[in-house]
Formats: structure tokens, sequence, C-alpha cells
């Protein structure tokens, strides 16, 4: 963790801001807000600690609730990890730049966007009025004026207006009078003088009309605002995100609306001179993609009607300025299916940045995640504060969500979700605080949809007996798989090899039909080493039991089609009772893969007596106390090691995990020769 401003993938760097003609940089920015160290600064909790208790789970926190922690006022300051990010944000912040954050949702993509405004020079806040133009009505005049003047300048003219409708009412009554008093006192036309009077009524209200209709439209009005603006056009229709001007019934006649009345900022105006953020830009319509470009290279876009069949179409304002700083972001398609040159404009003027997914756990960690408990408590408002034993079992759950040994989960979303439902369930009882037994409940009640989906294909497939966990079987090897990020499957593979008629290949069914080819392509060096006979001249049939495609990477599933192919290949039955995730090499390494713990824990609900999992993987493994007992967990490095523990018949399961050993181990002297590391998850 460090809070080194210098980041390698951000560029360009904080001396080469490449001067870029469309940019909003200006001379002098940098000096607009507080420099480096300030910024980056990690605000340590306020509370007192006890250095002995450090390693505690609260990091030595001698706090009784979440009550007796203090909140930073500056958003950026509650933001917990991200530094890269963050340190990001305020560099890009400082020089103006545009920033694209790619990550995990829920890891604080949108609230440093947030606290980015925050950091933003208020001063530099500006009021735009839109004018009636009278050479020509569809081409509403546009004025930029200093934050807090456009409301003085409307009330100026609205005075002016009221003054003169006054002084029209007075002329109105007197020519009324005037006309009145001739026809009834000297002309004796009673009818034709209140016609008269109620004509001329008339012509001084329409003419009243277009005195009001000459009040500027107060299109962006920052008086208010407290920081610099902050715009989420996520998934914003054409018409918000660029502007609009309404549609006209009545488009003449004196009836109508003046164009500039009709106009509508979008967010790219809000935005102006503040962030607008856009989450999944790539979801952006290409046209609003090639818009927003034209924003933010000219730094002004003119709003017009939207919508081709409206009135509003004909009118075109003057440009309205849209000096934001934009911060795009989603996850890696997000940046894949971007407009290449929406994307080009962000990577040359600005910076990219991956957000973490988890931070390493240490005792400051832990008293800044105790602080994100009390942030959340705070930002909801009706939450009882957490115990000490409350938080200390949130700190347990961040780590396992991380799924990473000694480390924490940054998906704090979800964990700020946690706090929510243990809250409420403290608060539904009238606690005074929400306490450990409330996180534990909270827990179990708030299962994703995939936990919920994947519990209830457990169920399934124990009442209909799909999870065979007793007995051996030829050619069948239970897998494990995940669903969605946080809930595991049974993934049973069935392999069967004939003889094949033309070239043999491997055939599998359905969706799983390039998984398996690839599973079977990544064990083929070892099944080719392994077997007497010729597997081109084979055809190995593949079948994925019973499954959708959720949660079937290939790679994770290596170890599991290996194994049911050599157990078909050689007629050696496979024990039941286990289940295995891994990835393999070609030379029968067991690679780590993801969502161990997860796999685990739905191989302990299923019933099986073992589970095997790669060595790389065995620091990874935080599942829940209850299922501890249930199941047995068996670290392999080597195929030749999953093999000994899932083939059955002791002697001639022997035989062919010798047989392997001999045909691989060369390979694994080679290995430990040239001392290679472990490889990295899939
Ligand atoms: N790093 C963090 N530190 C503190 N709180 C966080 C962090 N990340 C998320 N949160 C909490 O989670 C909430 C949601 O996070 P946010 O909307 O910023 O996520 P996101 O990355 O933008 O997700 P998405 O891409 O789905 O919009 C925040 O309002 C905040 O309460």
């Amino acid at each position: 963790m460090s809070n080194d401003t210098d980041t390698d993938d951000a560029f360009p760097t904080e001396h080469d801001p490449d001067p870029d003609p469309g940019s909003n940089s200006e001379p002098g920015d940098d000096e607009s807000i507080p420099l480096g160290e300030e910024l980056g600064s990690d605000v340590e909790i306020e509370a007192e600690i006890d250095e002995d208790a450090e390693d505690g789970l609260l990091g030595g926190l001698t706090i009784e609730s979440t009550a007796d922690i203090e909140i930073p006022d500056r958003l950026v300051d509650q933001v917990i990890g991200q530094d890269h990010a963050r340190d990001v944000v305020m560099k890009a912040a400082k020089q103006r730049r545009h920033v694209m954050m790619i990550g995990t949702p829920g890891t604080g993509k949108s609230m440093l966007a947030k606290a980015m405004s925050q950091l933003l020079p208020k001063e530099d806040l500006q009021d735009v009025l839109v004018y009636h133009n009278p050479d020509d009505g569809n081409e509403p005049k546009v004025r930029t004026v200093p934050g807090g003047k456009g409301q003085q300048i409307i009330e100026a003219h609205k005075e002016e207006a009221q003054k003169r409708n006054q002084m029209r009412q007075f002329l109105m009554w007197i020519i009324i009078a005037i006309v009145l008093g001739y026809s009834f006192l000297i002309a004796g036309q009673i009818l034709l003088g209140g016609v008269l009077a109620v004509l001329i009524y008339l012509a001084f209200k329409y003419s009243s009309r277009s005195t009001d209709a000459m009040i500027p439209n107060l299109l962006i009005d920052s008086s208010d605002t407290q920081t610099a603006p902050f715009k989420d056009a996520t998934g914003a229709h054409a018409g918000a995100l660029l502007g609009d001007v309404r549609h006209d019934p009545f488009q003449s006649g004196g009836m109508e609306t003046p164009s500039h009345d009709r106009v509508e900022s979008g967010a790219i105006h809000e935005a102006n001179k503040g962030v607008l953020f856009i989450d999944e830009i790539n979801t952006l319509d290409i046209r609003s993609q090639q818009k927003l470009m034209t924003a933010i290279q000219e730094g002004e876009f003119s709003i017009t009607g939207q919508s081709e069949r409206s009135s509003g179409a004909m009118v075109q304002t003057e440009p309205v300025p849209t000096d934001f700083i934009m911060i795009a972001a989603g996850n890696l398609d997000a940046m894949e299916n971007m407009h290449p040159a929406l994307r080009n404009r962000v990577k040359g003027y600005g910076y990219e940045v991956y957000m973490d997914d988890t931070i390493e756990d240490d005792p400051e960690m832990r008293r800044k995640y105790a602080r994100f408990v009390a942030q959340e408590v705070d930002k909801d408002g009706r939450l009882p504060h957490f115990t000490r034993e409350a938080l200390e079992e949130m700190i347990l759950e961040a780590r396992r969500r991380a799924g990473r040994k000694g480390h924490l989960t940054l998906e704090m979303r979800s964990l700020g979700g946690l706090v929510r439902v243990a809250g409420d369930i403290a608060r539904a009882e009238d606690k005074e605080f929400t306490e450990r037994e409330d996180v534990l409940q909270a827990k179990r009640r708030s299962r994703s949809i995939e936990q919920q989906l994947a519990d209830n294909y457990i169920e399934r497939r124990k009442d209909y007996e799909l999870s065979v966990s007793q007995g051996d079987v030829v050619g069948r090897v239970n897998g494990l798989a995940v669903m969605g990020d946080d809930s595991g499957i049974v993934l049973p593979v069935m392999a069967e090899v004939t003889p094949s008629q033309g070239p043999g290949g491997v055939i599998a069914t359905g969706k799983l039909q390039e998984i398996a080819e690839e599973a079977v392509q990544n064990v083929s060096a070892i099944i080719k080493k392994f077997s007497d006979e010729n597997i081109s001249e084979k055809d190995i049939h593949i079948q994925f039991v019973q499954t959708g495609q959720q949660g079937v990477d290939g790679d994770s599933a290596s170890i599991t089609v290996a194994a049911a192919v050599i157990s078909a290949l050689e007629n050696a039955p496979v024990k039941q009772n286990v289940a295995m995730t891994g990835s393999l090499s070609v030379r029968g390494d067991v690679l780590p893969v993801g969502g161990v713990t997860h796999k685990i824990e739905a191989a302990a609900k299923t019933g099986y007596d073992k589970v095997i999992i790669p060595k790389a993987n065995e620091q990874d493994v935080m599942i829940e106390d209850e299922y501890e007992d249930m199941i047995e967990i068996v670290p392999v490095s080597h195929i030749s090691e999953v093999l000994e523990v899932a083939l059955a018949g002791e002697g001639e399961a022997d035989g062919l995990v010798d047989r392997l050993k001999s045909i691989t181990g060369q390979a694994l002297e080679r290995q430990v020769g040239q001392g290679t590391g472990s490889p990295s998850p899939q």
C-alpha cells in the first residue's frame, strides 16, 4: 500500500500532461486545489489504539461501538483502499484530466467520481442563460456568467418586465377609460364601447406576453451548489445526456412558447466545471458517444431537439459550455466496446486505472474497515451502531469474501448491503446496538440470487440423485464450478472413449462443447503420454452432466476432464465421494483456480467426503465453521496425486498412479531443477 502519486499505468505523467487543443485545462489549473501529499494523505482512523492488540480483528481499536469512530468530512478520505485510483483521481482533478476506471462493480468508482467533484474549485462555477434571439427565433443566444449571477440577471429582467407591464397596464386603463367615456357619454354607444374596451384589454395582454418572453431562461443555476457539480449520466438517453428542446404544439399564432424557454440542459452541460460520471459507457449508443466526444473536444455543445419529428429539432442554440472532467467506468467489456475514438481521447489525454478487488489485511486496514461500517451506519441514518463483536464478524466476512489469504474484499457495496441488513434486523428488534448475531443472521438472509440458485441446484440434484456421492464409477468425476461471484455448484463430468470410425476427436454436445474441447486439448499431452492406445484413433465423448453454462470455465474443469478421460481410457473406477477443482498444465501440474472457498462449501453441502484443490489455493480457503467438519480438503500439486486420491480399487489404481508419475516425473524433475515458481490463478 503506498501513496506514491507516480503510477506506472496512469498516463500522461504529472510532468508531461500533453497539451490538448480541446482540453479543458488552463494554465494555473494546478494551483486550483491543494497539492499532492495533502490530497493523497491516507486519513488514519481517529480513535484510541491499543498497540498490543493490533493483531486483533479490530487492529487494536479500543472503541465500544461504531458510535466512537469519527468519520472524515471529505468523501475522498472515506474511500477504503483503492490508493492507486484515489491518487489518480486527485492528480486528474488537479490537472483537469479525464479518467477511465475499470473494475468490479461496487468497489467505489462512482464514490471516487463524486469525491473528485468535491475537490474541484467552486469558484470556477458558471451559470448559463439562454436568451431570445430577435434575428432568428430558432437560434437562441447563450450567455455564460459567474456562478450565482444568473439568478440576479433573471431577477433584474423580471423586475424590468414587471415595470414595463405596470406602465402598459396604466396606459391601457387610461385608454380604456377614454374609450368608454367617449362611447358612453358622447357617442351613446354603450355596446360598442364595451367591445372596444375588451379588444384593447386583449391587445395589451397579448403584447405583455412578448415582454415576459424576453426574460432569459436560466439553464444552469449554480447558486445553491456547495461543490462543483457531479452528474451521473449512466444509461442516459440522448436528451438527458446532450440536452433537448421541447416540442411546442402551438408553433405560431401568438400562443407559442418562445424557443429559448423550451431549451433543456443535458448532463454534459450540467456537469460544466465539474464531473460527468458514466458507468458502462459502452451502453451509450454510438451517436451519443460521438457527440460526447465532440463536447469533450470543443468544450461546448449546442442544444437541439433530439426528436426529429418534434418542433424542437428546428431549434439550435449557440454553443453551451461543457467543460467537464469525464470519469468513464465499467468492466473490461466496457473498455473494449467503447467507441474507439472516445477511448483514444481518454487514453491520450487522461488516465486509465484498474480498481483493486482486494487489499492486504493489516491492522491499519482493519481499523479502516471498522470505520467503513461506521460510515455506512451514518449514511443510512437509521441503523443502530455496531458493537465490537459485530464489527469483528464484519471484518471476518470481508476476509472471507476476498477469497485470498491475507486480504480483505474491496467489494464494499455488497459489504455495505450486509451492514444495512444486519442493522435492519437489529432495528426491527428495537435493539440499541447491532450485534454479532444480527450480522450472522444477515449473512444467512442476504444470499445473492446465484447463491439461492446454487443451493436450489444442489437440493434438486439430491432429489434426483444426480450428485452421486457414494460408490465408484468409471469415467465419472465430480467437478466443481462457481456461479456468479459467490456460489459454488457441483459439475459432474462424464467421459466415454470409443474407437473412432474416422479421425478421432472430442465429441461434446450443447453449449459446453467449446469448453470441453479446450479442456481436453489442455490435458491431451498428459493423456497421450499416459495411454498406450493411440487416442487420435478414438472418439472421446465428454458430457458436463445436467448443467447450464453458468460458472463453467474450461480451465478450472481441466483436472476433472483429465481424470474422467483417464478413468474411461483405463477403465479405472473413480470414487464418487470425492469432488475436485483445479487447472492442469500440459506437464501435469495442478494450477490454482478461483472461487475455491465457494466450491468447497458446495461440495460439503452436497455431501462429498473429500475435495481436491490445487495446493497453491490452500491459503485461499476460508470456509465457514459449519462446513469445516463436513469435508476433508486435499491440496494437490500434480495430476498423479489427483488420481491417487480419486481412483478406486487400490492395487490397479496404484499401478496407474505409478505409471503417471513415471511419465510426468521427468517433467517434474525438470521443473524442480529450474525452480519454477507457482503459477498465477486462472
Ligand atoms: N472503496 C470504498 N470505500 C468506501 N466505501 C465504498 C467503497 N466502494 C464502495 N463503497 C460503498 O459502496 C457504495 C457503492 O459504491 P460505488 O457506487 O462507488 O461503486 P461502483 O464501483 O461505482 O459500482 P458500479 O460500477 O456498480 O456503479 C458507495 O456509496 C459506498 O457506500
